[in-house]
Order: structure tokens, then C-alpha cells, then sequence
């Protein structure tokens, strides 16, 4: 298209993406299904091509299914803004990471990811890497070992029922949902690496900020709308400041928690507490006020800051670790032979915890002789066994935790593989597309984990290009070595333990049936019955 309005401007001789020019003020929105919006844009992408736009409400959207484009102008600091959305970045003050831009999120990106480094494994096996993944063990083991403890005691005490229920959620007799301990066990690691601290399932301030943080979800999700059509504002602002409200009340604990990390540093400014992002970020603060307290750089490193930058990494961290281990256990309960063979590489290979050292271990697979030779003489093309590694990746192309990417706004009009973008587009990375292009993959919609490894033979995993749930570029997710760690420690530490299954009832369990989605991809709730392994 020649010529086209943006903004009240005509832009001459500019050409924008193919895609349907919608309606007056609201576009293409009542097209979509707020249940299911990437289905409609994946939809647009293979009528229109691999770029391409859709005006939503009075925002301009291109959508781009093409991990090698992605990867090109994602490295483009034109391209990493953040999306013109009022909700949820603009309601964030241009604070924290995620919302954040120019400058200001140069310091902090930079920041953040040198303490990720710090405590991940490309850090190197350092003191403190060590002393972290320790901690985070610690968690994992409180949940896999408290529950096999308990098991014993639970068929003969009801008070050992009752501290159970804070473990793992047994109102359902056997079958249990995991929702809630997932989320107390991966809430407590992530509170772990930023406040260096855990709070107990039945604290009540912190039953209280988990409280805010899912209605928060809920709120916004409700206000999209008035993203795209911002007259909306108007009936959603009861919800908006619902939001507002809760983010307050979130900053008040964190500030009492920043508070008690300040009081671990002595006079002469050395630290004594655990190492943890609010610890680095407090001195950072100090450094960069001795250096010259009128810098931008100490403008950026405030209180206000940290409690947006610590909200940041937890929202960011919790719902996609714990929606992926969501998913993996569903397909381990439905795929039976899968988890046999993941379990049997554990135990051949593993000691009894398993630690981030055994995650090399875990990314190939060692095929017996025996199997290989009956795969042979039954002349099956293909063994069976599945690498652990390979197993999470196939879960993570399957159900991506973020199916529509985190999108970025232009900050400058741009050009794109010979389009005209204005300033002020949302750029949609849609992985909903990319993942089920048979472009990219082998038959995109069988689960085959084996497709990650670099031949039959050599069964070994490799970087795939087209894989990239943690997004590309300059502002590629900055916790992906953690999150991976997380999901690594948990679900080779629970496998180990226990043997896990859908009730006969829920047997019938759909995988291909439509997932929730609020931001992320969350599967409907479940309950699984876990039988302990023996040791
Ligand atoms: C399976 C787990 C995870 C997935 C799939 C995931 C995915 C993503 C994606 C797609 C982005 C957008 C990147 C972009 O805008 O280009 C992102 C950003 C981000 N992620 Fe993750 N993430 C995961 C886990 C985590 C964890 C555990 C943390 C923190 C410990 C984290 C912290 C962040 C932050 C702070 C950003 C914003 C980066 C920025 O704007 O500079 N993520 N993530």
C-alpha cells in the first residue's frame, strides 16, 4: 500500500506491510478472539506473508513470523522500545526493565544481566554461583522430599494432613494440583536470587502480594482494550487503579525487605548478608553516588527503581517457569514412555540430587546396546529414548510460556525488508507461528523431541535457530539461563522421585485442547496422582 495515515500524517511514496486495513477506530479488533488472539494473527501471517500489519483499535501492529528477520532488526536499537501500550508499560513509569527505554534501561539491562551472569552457570563454578544453586536445591528439596516424608505420615495422622496441604494441595484426596506448590516453590527461588530471602507458605504478607500479583493479571487483562482504543480508559480506570493500588502495596513490602538488605552492609560499605540482585543493586547505587551523585547513572540506580526492577524480574520469571513445568508434566503424564526413559537416564546417570553440573549429562542420550539392537532387529527408524533437554525444548516449541513474544515499539520510522514502519508500531513477535511453520520445522505438529538434535546419530543437542522462546536481540530475555535452571532443577529432582499420572478420570486430558491465556500460556487446571519412587 502506497501512502498511507499514521498519527493525522499523510507519508508519501512509504509503503507499509500487506494486511487488512479494518474498520474506523477499531480496526481488526472485534476479529479477535481474547482467548486465542495469536490463532487470528497467525491466520493474517499466512495470508499476508511473514510481515505483516493489522490495525488493533488505532494501533498499527506488524507482525513478524520470521525468526531470521526477528533476529535482524531486533539487533537495531530503532526496533527495541517498547510497545506504545499503555497498560501495562506506560502505567510503569518507564521504571523497572521491561517498561523501561533509552538510557536508563541501558544501565539497568546491563546491570541485571551481569548479576544473572554472576549467579548462572556461564558465570563459571564460582563461590557464589555455587552458593546459589544451593539455595535454589534447597527449595527443590523441600518440595520433592517434604512430600515423600509426609506421604509416609499422611495415611496416619490428620496433623501431618494439615502440613501437607502447605506442601502440596490435597483437597482432592489423591489427586493434587500442582498449581500451588509451583508456584510457592518457584516464587520462593525467585525470591531467593533478588531479596535473598524465603517467606513461608502461610506468611501472610506474602499470601498477600501473591494475591495481588493474580488479580493484578486479571485487572489488566480485562483493560486490554483500552490499549487500542484508549477512550475505553474511561470504563476500565476502576480496574486501572485497582492495579495501581496493588502495585503500591507490593513496593511497601519490598521496601521493608530493601530495608533489611541495607542493615547487612557495615559502615565502611562492606556487605554481609547473601548475595542477592537487591544487594548488588544497593551497591551499585553507592558506587555510582561516590562517583557523582548527579549522574544519570545514580538517578537510575534509586529505591524507586529497585522495586520496579525487583517486580520486573519476578512477574517476568514466575508465570512462564512455572506454566512451562506445567506443560512438561502434562506431557510426561500422557506420554508414559517418554518419562520411563527420561527416569532411567536419570538414575543411570545422576547421583541422588541432581545438580546444574548433571545438566550436560542430560542433554544427550546414551542408548543401550541391548535397545539399540532390538530397535534394529524390529528395524524401527527411530529409538524411542528422548534426551531430557531435548524433552523441555520440544514442550517449550509446543506450548510457548509467551505465544505472541513480548512485543517492542519502534522508536524511530524504520525500514523493514523494504516497508516503511513509523515510529510508534507494535512489533509482534508472534512464536504462536513461528513453531508451527513447517518452513522451519519437520512435521511442526508432532511432538518430537529428537528434532533438536544435530543428526539421528549423533545424538547430541544443537542451538536451533528457529527455536527462540526467549526472544532475540538486544533486549532477548535477560533471566533465560535462570529460567532454564529452575525448570532443569525442578522436574529432574521431582522425575527422580516421583512417578506422575493423570486420574483414570482425567485421562482423557486433550493437549491440543485451548490452553488459558493471560499474557502467558497457562494449561487448564489439572490434577495428577504421584506415586513416590523408590530411592
Ligand atoms: C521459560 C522461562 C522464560 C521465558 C520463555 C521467557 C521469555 C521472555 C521473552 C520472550 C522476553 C521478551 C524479550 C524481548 O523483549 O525481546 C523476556 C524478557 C524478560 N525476561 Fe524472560 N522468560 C523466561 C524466564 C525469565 C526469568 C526466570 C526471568 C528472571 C529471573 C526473566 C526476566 C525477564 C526480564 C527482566 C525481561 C525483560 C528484558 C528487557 O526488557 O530488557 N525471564 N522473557
Amino acid at each position: 500500500m502506497k501512502g498511507f495515515t499514521f498519527g493525522g500524517r499523510i507519508l508519501e511514496g512509504q509503503t507499509l506491510p500487506p494486511g487488512p486495513m479494518g474498520y474506523p477506530i477499531v480496526g481488526s479488533l472485534f476479529h479477535v478472539d481474547p482467548q486465542k488472539p495469536f490463532d487470528f494473527f497467525q491466520a493474517l501471517a499466512l495470508e499476508h506473508g511473514k510481515i505483516c500489519k493489522v490495525y488493533m483499535g488505532c494501533k498499527l501492529f506488524i507482525i513478524v513470523t520470521d525468526p531470521a528477520i526477528l533476529r535482524k532488526y531486533f539487533a537495531k536499537p530503532d526496533f527495541c522500545g517498547r510497545a506504545p501500550l499503555d497498560i501495562p508499560f506506560k502505567m510503569m513509569e518507564g521504571c523497572g526493565l521491561i517498561a523501561a527505554e533509552g538510557e536508563h534501561w541501558a544501565i539497568q539491562r546491563q546491570f541485571t544481566a551481569k548479576f544473572m551472569k554472576e549467579v548462572g552457570m556461564r558465570g563459571g563454578n564460582t563461590h557464589d554461583r555455587k552458593l546459589m544453586e544451593d539455595r535454589l536445591l534447597n527449595t527443590v528439596l523441600s518440595f520433592v522430599e517434604g512430600k515423600i516424608l509426609l506421604n509416609v505420615w499422611i495415611t496416619r495422622t490428620e496433623a501431618a494432613r494439615s502440613i501437607l496441604t502447605f506442601v502440596l494441595d490435597l483437597s482432592e484426596g489423591e489427586h493434587v494440583s500442582l498449581d500451588t506448590p509451583l508456584q510457592q516453590t518457584i516464587g520462593n527461588m525467585l525470591n531467593d536470587i533478588i531479596f535473598g530471602q524465603q517467606y513461608p507458605p502461610d506468611d501472610p504478607k506474602w499470601q498477600r502480594i501473591q494475591f495481588l500479583r493474580e488479580n493484578g493479571v486479571k485487572q489488566l487483562k480485562m483493560a486490554q482494550a483500552s490499549n487500542l482504543i484508549p477512550i475505553l480508559s474511561f470504563i476500565f480506570r476502576g480496574k486501572l487503579s485497582e492495579f495501581a493500588q496493588g502495585i503500591r502495596e507490593t513496593h511497601v513490602e519490598y521496601q521493608r525487605v530493601i530495608d533489611v538488605r541495607k542493615r547487612d552492609f557495615d559502615a565502611s560499605g562492606e556487605y554481609h548478608g547473601p548475595k542477592c540482585l537487591v544487594a548488588d543493586f544497593l551497591q551499585a547505587q553507592r558506587e555510582a553516588r561516590i562517583r557523582d551523585p548527579q549522574s544519570i547513572e545514580s538517578q537510575s540506580f534509586s529505591d524507586k527503581q529497585l522495586c520496579y526492577l525487583a517486580g520486573d524480574i519476578f512477574g517476568a520469571g514466575i508465570d512462564t517457569t512455572v506454566n512451562t513445568i506445567q506443560w512438561c508434566i502434562l506431557y510426561l503424564c500422557k506420554r508414559q514412555s517418554i518419562q520411563e526413559d527420561i527416569y532411567q537416564d536419570i538414575q543411570t546417570r545422576c547421583g541422588p540430587i541432581i545438580t546444574l553440573q548433571d545438566k550436560h549429562q542430560l542433554a544427550y542420550i546414551q542408548v543401550s546396546k541391548l535397545k539399540m539392537n532390538a530397535c534394529l532387529f524390529k528395524n524401527q527408524a527411530s529409538i524411542r529414548c528422548v534426551s531430557y533437554q531435548a524433552f523441555i525444548f520440544e514442550v517449550m516449541r509446543m506450548k510457548p510460556a509467551v505465544p505472541m513474544g513480548v512485543p517492542h515499539g519502534t522508536t524511530q520510522t524504520v525500514e523493514m525488508e523494504g516497508y516503511t514502519i513509523p515510529k510508534g508500531a507494535t512489533i509482534i513477535p508472534l512464536q504462536w507461528a513461528i513453531n508451527g511453520d513447517e518452513e522451519f520445522w519437520d512435521v511442526p505438529t508432532d511432538f518430537d523431541p529428537k528434532r533438536f538434535f544435530i543428526s539421528r546419530d549423533k545424538k547430541e543437542l544443537q542451538p536451533n535457530e528457529n527455536f527462540i522462546p526467549f526472544q532475540v536481540g538486544k533486549r532477548r530475555c535477560v533471566g533465560e539461563e535462570f529460567g532454564l535452571d529452575m525448570i532443569f532443577l525442578f522436574l529432574a529432582n521431582f522425575l527422580q522421585r516421583f512417578h506422575v499420572q493423570l486420574p483414570p478420570d482425567d485421562d482423557n486430558y486433550d493437549l491440543n485442547c485451548y490452553p488459558d491465556f493471560a499474557f502467558t500460556l497457562h494449561p487448564l487446571p489439572y490434577f495428577v496422582r504421584l506415586t513416590a519412587r523408590r530411592p
